[in-house]
C-alpha cells in the first residue's frame, strides 16, 4: 500500500503536544520532507528561540514565524510542524487553510506539563509559576486550535510512531489530502 500526500500537513497545538516529534516520525513514515517552523527560524537567525525572544522580543519572533510559514507552506506534500503560537494569528491560519491541511495535536494539560516542565527551551514559560502560565495559555488557545481541519488526541503513553499512525488515520478521511494506492 502506497500513501501519497497531495497537500502539506500542518501540525498545530500546544507546546509539548508532540508537533515536532510526531511530525518528524510522520514524514519518515510517509517518505516526505519534514519542516519545523521553529527550527527554520533558528537556522535563519543562527540563534535559539530563547535567544531571539530575549534579544528581539516576541513580536519580532511572530513576524519571522509568519514569514517562514508562508514560505514553507508552498512546499507540496510535506509535513510542517509549527510552534504553539503560530495558529493564533489569523493571517497564519488563512495561509495554512488555503494551501495545506491543519491537524491539531491535542493533549491533556497534565501531559503537556510533564513534557515541558524540565525544559528551558520555551521562553513563554519562564515565569514565576510556569504551570499556571501553561494552564492560562492552554485555556486561551483551545478555542482557536479547534478551528483546525482535523483533531488527533494524544494519550499520555502512546508512543510517537503510533501518534503518527493516528494522524494518518485522520488524514484518510480527507481524500483531497491523502491518496491511498493498493500496489
Ligand atoms: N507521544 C509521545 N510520547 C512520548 N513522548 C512524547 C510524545 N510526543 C512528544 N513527546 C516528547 O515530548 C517532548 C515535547 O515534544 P515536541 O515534539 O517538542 O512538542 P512540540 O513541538 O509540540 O512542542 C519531547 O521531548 C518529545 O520527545
Ligand atoms: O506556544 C508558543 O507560543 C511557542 C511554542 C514553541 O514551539 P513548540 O510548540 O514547538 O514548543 C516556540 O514556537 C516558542 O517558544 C513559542
Ligand atoms: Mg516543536
Amino acid at each position: 500500500m502506497t500513501i501519497r500526500l497531495k497537500k502539506t500537513v500542518v501540525l498545530i497545538g500546544m507546546m509539548g503536544a508532540g508537533k515536532t516529534a510526531v511530525g518528524r516520525a510522520l514524514a519518515e513514515r510517509l517518505h516526505v520532507p519534514f519542516m519545523d517552523s521553529d527550527e527554520e527560524i533558528e537556522r535563519a537567525a543562527a540563534m535559539s528561540i530563547p535567544e531571539i525572544f530575549a534579544r528581539d522580543g516576541e513580536d519580532f519572533f511572530r513576524a519571522r514565524e509568519s514569514e517562514v510559514i508562508s514560505r514553507l507552506i508552498t512546499t507540496d506534500g510535506a509535513i510542517l510542524s509549527t510552534g504553539g503560537g503560530a495558529f493564533l494569528q489569523a493571517r497564519n491560519r488563512e495561509v495554512i487553510h488555503e494551501k495545506g491541511v491543519s491537524v491539531w495535536l491535542d493533549a491533556e494539560l497534565q501531559t503537556l506539563w510533564n513534557r515541558v516542565r524540565n525544559k528551558t527551551t520555551r521562553p513563554l514559560l519562564r515565569t514565576k509559576d510556569p504551570k499556571a502560565t501553561l494552564t492560562e495559555i492552554y485555556h486561551k488557545r483551545v478555542p482557536v486550535y479547534a478551528k483546525a481541519d482535523l483533531r488527533v488526541t494524544s494519550e499520555p503513553r502512546l508512543p510517537i510512531p503510533e501518534m503518527a499512525e493516528r494522524v494518518i488515520e485522520a488524514l484518510k478521511t480527507r481524500p483531497d489530502v491523502l491518496e491511498v494506492c493498493d500496489d
